[in-house]
């Protein structure tokens, strides 16, 4: 059976963009995950550690036949690939990979918390998954995720490449196949 997930992607360590499009690719390269749509990458203003340098975010849409749990096993598999290692809580990193919801579940185990318990203060989160689906339901609280984008403040979140160009560089490599 297929589920539908959405996954942040954050990188603010090295070649940014590069990491950003190997994970995606990654995603799409599981057997069980395939990639149906991306958002813009966003260059964004570091929260939480503000003493680093800046992030590039972005969100994609999957469709899964794993369970949560084996989902998430699969995102730290490739933030290992990428040679992440955790050092300070909210610092700096090659590659972060965070799943934000699962077909309308809530789940809350000691590994894994869906919806995401900060996505909905995050604008770095909630911006580029807006973008891919407008008129998505927060399934925890039954609200329109509009009514969060409509409250938070859209600072220091910009584009820094647009969708379009980021699929084209996914097709150019040959990577990807929506
Ligand atoms: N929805 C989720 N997506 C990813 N990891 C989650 C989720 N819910 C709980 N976790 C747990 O969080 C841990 C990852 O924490 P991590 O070090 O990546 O946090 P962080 O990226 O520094 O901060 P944040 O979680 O605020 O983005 C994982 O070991 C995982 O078990
Ligand atoms: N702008 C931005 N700030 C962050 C990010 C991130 O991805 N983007 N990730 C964090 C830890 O998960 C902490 N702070």
């Amino acid at each position: 059976m297929e589920h539908i997930s959405y996954i942040a992607l954050g990188s603010n360590i090295g070649d940014r963009f590069a990491y950003l499009l190997q994970a995606v690719k990654a995603l799409h390269d599981h057997e069980c995950i395939s990639v149906l749509a991306t958002s813009s990458v966003y260059e964004t203003d570091p929260i939480g550690y503000v003493d680093q340098a800046c992030f590039l975010n972005m969100v994609v849409k999957v469709s899964t036949s794993l369970s949560p749990l084996a989902l998430l096993t699969a995102t730290m598999n490739i933030e290992k690939m990428f040679g992440r290692k955790r050092k300070v809580r909210w610092g700096p990193r090659t590659l972060d990979l965070d799943i934000l919801l699962y077909n309308h579940e809530n789940i809350e185990t000691e590994q894994l918390i869906i919806p995401h318990p900060r996505m909905f203060e995050r604008a770095f989160v909630l911006i580029p998954l807006f973008e891919i689906d407008e008129s998505l339901i927060i399934p925890s609280v039954q609200r329109p995720l509009r009514s969060y984008i409509d409250q938070l403040s859209h600072q220091g979140v910009r584009i820094w490449k647009s969708r379009e160009a980021v699929e084209e560089q996914l097709y150019e490599r040959r990577e990807f196949n929506v």
